[in-house]
Order: structure tokens, then C-alpha cells, then sequence
């Protein structure tokens, strides 16, 4: 069984949040990097790759030379919770 996690929706989650915006049309938060190259991108991703494995919570996301597009959402609970505030937050202090 899955640990149930609470959904909080991206209104509240932007409030904890900066440069965040909300997706249309679903509960999700989204969030535009953009890094000197493709190498410094690419940096990032695995950063975070390895922190979403430890989380077991991961973005989706896509990457175009050095931008990085991120989706965060719960696929659990069909919208945003704690976790996805918590990788957020770990994606901007890497930054
Ligand atoms: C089986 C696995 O633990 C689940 O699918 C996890 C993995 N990573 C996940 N990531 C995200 N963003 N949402 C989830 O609900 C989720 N669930």
C-alpha cells in the first residue's frame, strides 16, 4: 500500500513558492529553468533525478538545449500536494 498524501491544490502551493505558475486545465504547478547551456541543464536534471529517486516522487519535464520545462503533480492524488512543494523547492535552491 501507498502512503496517502494530502492534496493542497496549486493555488495554496504557489503561495510557497516563486517564479511557479499553475497549469490549465489540471492540478499541477509548472516552472521554466533556463541555464547557460546544455551542459549546466542537464547538470540540474540529474541533481534532481537523483533527489526525485530518494523522494520516489519525480517530474515530468523536458529539456530543450538549456531550458527545463518542470510539471509537478501527484499522480497519486490526482493533483498537488506536499510532495510536489517539496521537490519544487529542492529544484530552487539548486538553482
Ligand atoms: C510506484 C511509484 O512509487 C509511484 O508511481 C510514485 C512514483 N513517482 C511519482 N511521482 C509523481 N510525480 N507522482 C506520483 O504519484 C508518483 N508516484
Amino acid at each position: 500500500m501507498k502512503n496517502q498524501v494530502k492534496l493542497i491544490g496549486a493555488p495554496s502551493a504557489l503561495l510557497l513558492l516563486e517564479g511557479w505558475s499553475a497549469l490549465e486545465g489540471r492540478d499541477a504547478i509548472t516552472k521554466t529553468f533556463i541555464f547557460k547551456n546544455f551542459n549546466e541543464a542537464f547538470g540540474f536534471m540529474t541533481c534532481v533525478a537523483m533527489q526525485a529517486e530518494k523522494l520516489d516522487h519525480h517530474p515530468e519535464w523536458t529539456n530543450i538545449y538549456n531550458r527545463v520545462t518542470v510539471t509537478l503533480s501527484t499522480h497519486d492524488a490526482k493533483g498537488v500536494t506536499e510532495r510536489d512543494v517539496a521537490l519544487a523547492l529542492f529544484m530552487d535552491q539548486l538553482v
